[in-house]
């Protein structure tokens, strides 16, 4: 899987009679590989477009392709699964299962997946690890801190080494110092392992870590270009 291609991507929503733009014939390529932070004031469409491209939700118009799959062409079962295989999600509310530990929240992904026990439990051990989550692995979701429970989130969304990670205001709940370490993860991440990541957000900091920068206005790109040059003007 490589590049991630929209091509006039529409959306619209219709609530109490009115029709509400969410995507405006929107164009992008993501190359594999690329940092990219989505920005633009509430409403502009961030979240439609990750949902577009994520295959949680479909676009009412236009073409997703996440490497040579065209997402908004498969049905619902094969979408689960090419989501499942291939994009890793992390949300501003953490969505962890409060009744399992952090090992067992991991080592879902790779249940739903078909892997053999013995590997899922290895394998989640070691994100878990890598995350900077080393000896918390039996905690529940309730004894972990806002920066813990989203770095078991984070461990769940590249557990299967997804070629694409999409986060939704990752750093919303989290303080500072928390966030820009979250940040500084997903740097490496996308260092270490070429997982292309597209992250929707308001917050300066996290703009500021990212290589490319697109503002959305009106479910529209309006800028797209260099996240220093952007954020210098
Ligand atoms: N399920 C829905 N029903 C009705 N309108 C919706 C729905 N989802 C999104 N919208 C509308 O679509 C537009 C784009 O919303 P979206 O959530 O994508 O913006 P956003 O840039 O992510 O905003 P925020 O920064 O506040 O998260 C907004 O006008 C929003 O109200």
């Amino acid at each position: 899987m490589s590049r991630v291609i929209c091509k006039q991507l529409c959306k619209r929503f219709e609530q109490g009679g009115q029709t509400i733009i969410g995507l405006d014939h929107v164009d992008l390529t993501v190359e594999k590989g690329e940092f990219v932070c989505l920005s633009g004031p509430s409403g502009s469409g961030k979240t439609t477009l990750l949902n577009a491209i994520g295959g949680l939700d479909t676009p009412d118009e236009g073409d997703v392709l996440v490497g040579d799959i065209a997402l908004n062409k498969l049905d619902s079962a094969a979408l689960a699964d090419a989501r499942l295989n291939n994009i890793g999600f992390v949300f501003q509310a953490y969505n962890l299962i409060p009744v399992l530990s952090a090992r067992e929240n991991v080592e879902f992904v790779m249940q739903m997946q078909g892997k053999p026990a013995h590997a899922r439990r290895a394998l989640a051990e070691q994100v878990l690890h890598e995350v900077g989550l080393a000896g918390l692995e039996d905690r529940r979701p309730a004894d972990m801190s806002g920066g813990q429970q989203q770095r078991v989130a984070v461990a769940r969304a590249i557990v299967s080494r997804p070629a694409l990670v999409l986060a939704d205001e990752p750093t919303a709940n989290l303080d500072s110092h928390t966030a820009v370490h979250l940040m500084e993860l997903f740097v490496r991440l996308n260092q270490q392992h070429q997982i292309t990541f597209i992250i929707a957000t308001h917050d300066q900091r996290v703009m500021a870590l990212t290589r490319r920068l697109i503002r959305m206005v009106d479910g529209r790109i309006v800028q797209d270009g260099p996240s220093a040059e952007l954020l210098a003007q």
